[in-house]
């Protein structure tokens, strides 16, 4: 602005008027001060832009009418005006925030002062000031654009930038900051080189200098790779030249659209586009209201239908009537629900033949405002349907019979059980194997056979109902099964109608008839309540059963006796281990001679240590191995242990002969005789002598004379044989004649019941005659009272074994009680006296008394009266029916005999009162007179060894 000086006017009037209207011209604001700050002159564009007329504002202070704040902090400044009078220099222009206080608008203003020298001489100022206010506003317009469009430039997915004609970057949005890893100030400046990869450098430069050097406007795809982020774009470059007004170039700029991902897109439609078109599988699309909208080659190849053949219409053109509409609506139902089904259909194609295929539905749901389709895939299986049909009847039937192989058979035996089990009837199996069939393929050779098979094959279908099934498992052999039975006569009858049958002749070429039977073997289920494999064992093994009993017939399967003989094959089993384990040990009982005194032998007894149940009697196990193939080798373990024993006691200065028990099937061994000999030679030590056989008399030794001829050979080793338990057999005497044993072994039974059963007491009195005429030893067993041992020295026997002498027991106890037996004195004094045995029932009669007077003491003894007494009448205990009965018939005229009727009466008299006290509750007194009993007692038997005494003398 040019400086105002009215004082330098060189022609007062002219020159204050051009003055004047210069001043009125300006649109700058002048206001001139005088040196006080006031207020001298404003021209019209001060008055304008301050909203002060001149005529008020002429002499008020400058501050007064040009007020001044701060641009950005709106203090109040003191003003240019104020800074010349108070420095008397120029203020440099300055931009501020004028306040118009009149009008409260506020101005951006430019304003200056100068030093001025008033008319009067003195100092002043002059102000001069500009509106600034539109352009400010223009350049925050522009300014706030710019913001915009950086902003904007800076969200947009693509990248956009300018090159100069360097090709360095002049500008670069984030997008291309991002791609390049570099901030807009590192990358200003440089060029591509510095941030793309190499690779695309040389093409992408090529297109740049297209737009620099040829002003080429280019629409390129270029691949963009941030060296430093390796981040991967294709994009589509927009690049035009940028040019001056004057034309020239000075610029390229760029805008890439990153079209990666509908690239991808593109490449994943060729693909699927590719798919569709080379897939061998018929693939069809449909609309949402199922019409056809594409099919794919393989749909025309397989169907025969062509493009305009199939669009538009319902896939269910090509339907054959081999599906029921319910099926396809089940069909359309799942897809609804569930958006997809699979499955096979079987479909017509144009030239009319069926064929299956494997059909794959989806549905592909609608898009936004669009209404979904159905894509259905299928791939044609018929000759793989054909095939596997093919191979199903080879695995489930017989190639000759036709009928359903063992695999059917199991599967429909399974389905047919849990059949019987819902229904709750009879299920039979049924297994049925031709007799003597073998012959007949020898006959008449292998093609005949086959057609009796078949034959057979046909009258067993022909003979059954509908939901029966017969089987051929292989060879002559059929399975049956019976379902539905209400009880076993039905399947009786069946099997019998169908072996009746099967019996007919069977005609075969050249007019030759063949007659066949055959054997069956039934498990019926649920009376042998197991599963279809067991349940088919058990039919074969009856069938077996059915063969053995003479064919021709059937046998049905028991499942108790399966039971027993199942358990008997497990215990042999479990015995054979004990004995590989060495569980099984011997016992011994001493047997003696009760007249000499003297211990003569001892008989092994085995046991077995059972881990589990104990120690165990014989009893407990050998019956389940009686008879079988183990027998041998618990035997010899019994004779090999026996034989070591003995050796061993001898070295311990103990010479005592064992008898062991051999059984039947053990004696009858084929080597029985040899491996005896091995086993003597064994034990050197030992005389063959010491060592005797027991055999069961009763033990049906089949063969007598081979036995006899066994016996005959162990005699030959020196071994003896004793008969056991005789007396017990049928043919007792004959044994003994056969066999040349050396000894009778008197079966305990009789020889336990002998004091109270006469005849029991004949049968041994008969075995001691036999021995004796039959020159044998004899010895009784089952001793259990000293009264046995005595009666049996009166009957002649002196050797016996039993409780009373010795129970069983370990070896290692036998020395000692071999040194310590001594007889008891009762049989001593019978060995010196001699009864006749027609008086030996006055030994019984005191044997019964003596037991009766025990009776009544261990009553009279015992707690309370729980226990019934003895017979209290004297005419009922055993005793007194002898004297009133056989004892009177015999002895009644002899005195001593007459003398102890009262003596029995006082002691029944005696044991009534004992038993009245005992039964009123007072057992201690009646305890107390026990030993007045005894005495009793004592009192007859002394009657009665007079009475025998006074017998025998009358006898000698
Ligand atoms: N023809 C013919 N014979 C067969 C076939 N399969 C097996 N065999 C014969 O059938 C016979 C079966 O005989 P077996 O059941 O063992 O004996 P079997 O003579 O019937 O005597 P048992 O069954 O004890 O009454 C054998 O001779 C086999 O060679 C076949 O497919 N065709």
């Amino acid at each position: 602005m040019a400086e105002t000086r009215p004082d330098e006017s060189a022609a007062p009037d002219g020159g204050a008027v051009r003055l004047a209207a210069v001043l009125a011209a300006l649109r700058d604001g002048v206001i001139t001060a005088d040196a006080r700050g006031c207020i001298q002159s404003l021209n019209p564009a001060a008055e304008r832009l301050t909203g002060w007329p001149a005529a008020e504002a002429l002499g008020r202070p400058v501050a007064e009418v040009f007020r001044l704040v701060g641009r950005a902090n709106r203090v109040s400044l003191p003003g240019p005006v104020a800074e010349v009078l108070a420095s008397g220099a120029a203020t440099a222009p300055t931009e501020h925030t004028l306040l118009n206080l009149r009008t409260g608008t506020e101005l951006a203003i430019v304003c200056h002062a100068v030093p001025l020298a008033g008319p009067d001489g003195g100092a002043g100022a002059l102000l001069v000031f500009r509106d600034r206010t539109g352009e400010r506003d223009e350049l925050e317009r522009l300014r706030e654009s710019e913001r915009q469009l950086n902003t904007i430039l800076d969200n947009v997915e693509s990248y956009i930038f300018i090159k100069d004609t360097d090709y360095r970057y002049r500008y670069a949005n984030r997008a291309v900051c991002r791609l390049f890893g570099a901030d807009l100030a590192d990358i200003v400046g440089r060029t591509d080189a510095d941030f793309l990869d190499p690779d695309a450098l040389a093409r992408l430069h090529a297109n740049d200098r297209r737009v620099i050097e040829d002003g080429e406007r280019l629409v390129e795809e270029e691949e963009l790779i941030g060296r430093a982020t390796g981040e991967h774009c294709t994009a589509l470059t927009v690049k035009l030249p940028l040019r001056h007004p004057d034309g020239r170039i000075y610029a390229l700029c760029g805008v890439a659209t990153d079209i990666t991902w509908q690239k991808r897109r593109e490449d994943q439609l060729r693909l699927a586009a590719g798919v569709f078109d080379h897939a061998q599988e018929g693939i069809l699309i449909t609309d949402a209201d199922a019409r056809i909208v594409d099919i794919n080659p393989a749909f025309t190849a397989i169907t025969g239908y062509g493009r305009d053949e199939a669009l538009g219409r319902n896939p269910s053109f090509l339907k054959s009537d081999h599906h029921a509409p319910e099926f396809f609506a089940d069909m359309w139902a799942s897809v609804l629900e569930t958006g997809a089904w699979r499955g096979e259909v079987c479909n017509r194609k144009k030239n009319g033949e069926s064929f299956i295929e494997m059909l794959a539905i989806s549905a592909v749901p609608a898009r936004q405002g669009g209404r979904g389709y159905f894509v259905g895939v299928f791939t044609d299986i018929t000759q793989f349907k054909a095939q596997q049909q093919r191979l199903e009847r080879i695995a489930h039937y017989d190639a000759l019979t036709q009928l359903p192989n063992r695999v059917l058979m199991a599967d429909r035996l399974h389905v047919a059980l849990a059949q019987t089990r819902r229904a709750g009837d009879l299920m039979a199996v049924c297994y049925l194997d031709l007799d003597e069939f073998k012959p007949v393929n020898d006959t008449y050779g292998h093609e005949a056979g086959d057609q009796i098979l078949v034959e057979v094959a046909s009258r067993l279908s022909l003979g059954l109902r509908a939901g029966d099934t017969v089987a051929r498992l292989g060879g002559d052999e059929f399975v049956i099964l019976l379902a539905g039975l209400h009880d076993l006569d039905e399947c009786r009858r069946t099997l019998d109608r169908l072996l009746r049958t099967l019996a007919k002749p069977y005609g075969l070429a050249g007019g030759v008839g063949v007659e066949l039977s055959a054997s069956v073997g039934v498990a019926v289920y649920p009376l042998d309540d197991t599963d279809a494999d067991t349940l088919l064992r058990h039919a074969d093994q009856s069938m077996y059963v059915a063969k053995e009993a003479g064919r021709n017939r059937y046998h049905l399967y028991d499942p108790e006796h399966d039971r027993r003989a199942r358990a008997q094959r497990e215990a042999i089993s479990r015995i054979e281990e004990g004995l590989l384990r060495g569980e099984f040990q011997l016992h011994y009982q001493p047997k003696v001679d009760m007249r000499r005194g003297r211990v003569v032998g001892a008989e092994a007894l085995i046991r077995w240590q059972h881990p589990q149940r104990g120690l165990l009697p014989p009893s407990e196990f050998l019956p389940h191995i009686d008879g079988t193939e183990l027998a041998r080798p618990v035997g010899e373990w019994v004779i090999d242990t026996a034989l070591a024993q003995m050796a061993a006691w001898r070295k311990g200065g103990l010479e005592l002969p064992v008898s062991v028990n051999v059984s039947a099937r053990h004696l009858q061994s084929p080597d029985f005789t040899d491996n005896l000999a091995r086993a003597l030679a064994r034990q050197p030590g030992v005389p063959p002598s010491d060592l005797e056989l027991e055999i069961l008399e009763t033990s049906a030794l089949d063969d007598l004379l081979h036995v006899a001829g066994l016996i005959d050979g162990c005699h030959r080793l020196g071994v003896s044989f004793a008969l056991d338990d005789f007396g017990t057999g049928y043919s007792s005497l004959s044994y003994l004649k056969r066999l040349s044993a050396k000894t009778l072994k008197i079966d305990q039974s009789f020889v336990r019941d002998m004091l109270h059963d006469s005849e029991d007491m004949a049968i041994v009195d008969a075995i001691v005659g036999m021995a004796e005429a039959f020159q044998r030893r004899v010895i009784a067993e089952g001793v259990e009272g000293v009264e046995h041992g005595v009666l049996l020295l009166h009957l002649g026997c002196d050797c016996a074994q039993g409780y009373a002498i010795a129970r069983p027991m370990a070896a290692a106890e036998i020395p000692a009680w071999v040194a310590n037996w001594r007889p008891d004195g009762a049989w001593l004094q019978a060995a010196r006296q001699h009864c006749p045995k027609a008086d030996l029932p006055i030994l019984i009669a005191g044997f019964d008394h003596r037991h009766w007077i025990d009776l009544v003491a261990a009553w009279i003894g015992g707690a309370g009266v729980a226990a019934n007494p003895p017979p209290l009448n004297s005419h009922a205990c055993r005793f007194g029916r002898w004297y009133d009965g056989p004892g009177l018939a015999r002895y009644g005229a002899l005195a001593a005999f007459r003398e102890i009727g009262p003596v029995h009466e006082r002691i029944h008299a005696l044991v009534r009162e004992l038993a009245t006290l005992k039964l009123a509750g007072q057992d201690d007194r009646a305890a107390g007179r026990v030993p007045e009993l005894l005495d009793q007692r004592n009192s007859l038997l002394l009657l009665l060894e007079r009475l025998a005494r006074e017998i025998a003398a009358r006898a000698d």
